[in-house]
């Protein structure tokens, strides 16, 4: 499989403070990636270095064969980043259909696709962004990025602050995605056991370095593993399995409300 995404012994941070300590990996077309790591291990840094947000000291990021140097942030979108920043960054005075609409770019995903994706919004489409839920609001982010019509979509922990069933919703949705849509992520997540089953591989992150890369599956396979880098024990899968992986669209459509 050929490259989608590499960084090289990469070195960045912000300022004077370096964040990234020679941080490398690969990723095939077509794969999701989990990046996972305790806190203030680099997992945002990693992100905003490839939108161009950081201070790149040494080393390099390729974008389809391309290195990305120093190009600004619009670029990056052009060139097939699909960015849904941990905030979320729904502009509040406008409405759904506007915060859509005012980031379109050319490509297979329009409006009424984001609306068959995420028929939530479609509901939705006449409030304003400060009038939504939490998990309306995510889904609005999403939606946006899928505006520009990405290549990638880079998602930094899509799920904080979500009730349980809106968890497993959207984890459906970023899943369905990458299988059926062939829209690749690479997501952010404090939640291991879920990112991993959200995607193909996985790193763990330490110290802004790499300390392991392989296939999601064998590492949420792996509890010795987990419980060394991550410090997740049987505690986080029982949680996981209880979280009500329901299809009861009724129940969701309340937590939503
Ligand atoms: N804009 C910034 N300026 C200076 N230092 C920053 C900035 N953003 C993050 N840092 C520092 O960089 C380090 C890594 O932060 P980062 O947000 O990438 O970690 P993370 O792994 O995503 O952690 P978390 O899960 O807590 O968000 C932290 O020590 C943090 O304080």
């Amino acid at each position: 499989m050929s490259e989608m995404l590499a960084f090289d012994q990469v070195v960045a941070g912000y300022g004077s403070a370096v964040v990234l300590h020679g941080l490398s990996f690969s990723l095939a077309q077509g794969q999701s990636l989990a990046v996972l790591g305790r806190n203030g291990v680099g997992k945002t840094t990693l992100l905003e270095t490839l939108m161009g947000n950081t201070r790149v000291m040494r080393g390099a990021v390729r974008w389809c064969g391309e290195d990305l140097g120093r190009w600004p942030s619009y670029r990056r979108v052009r060139a097939g980043l699909g960015w849904v920043p941990q905030e979320r960054e729904v502009f509040p005075s406008l409405t759904v259909e506007e915060n859509l609409t005012v980031v379109a770019r050319p490509g297979p995903w329009h409006l009424r696709r984001v609306y068959e994706f995420f028929p939530r919004l479609r509901e939705r489409r006449g409030n304003y962004g400060n009038q939504l839920s939490g998990g309306e609001q995510q889904m609005l982010s999403i939606g946006r990025a899928l505006m520009t019509n990405p290549k990638l979509l880079l998602l930094d922990e899509p799920m904080e602050g979500l009730a349980p069933i809106i968890v497993e919703e959207l984890a459906r949705s970023i899943r369905r995605l990458c299988e059926s849509e062939g829209l690749p992520s690479i997501v952010v997540e404090q939640h291991p056991v879920l990112a991993l089953e959200m995607t193909h591989q996985a790193i763990v992150l330490e110290r802004g370095t790499v300390v392991h890369a392989g296939s999601s599956a064998a590492l949420a396979g792996n509890a010795r593993l987990l419980e060394g880098f991550l410090g997740v024990g049987a505690a986080e899968a029982h949680i996981h399995n209880n979280t009500g992986a329901s299809n009861d669209s009724n129940d969701l459509d309340d937590r939503l409300a």
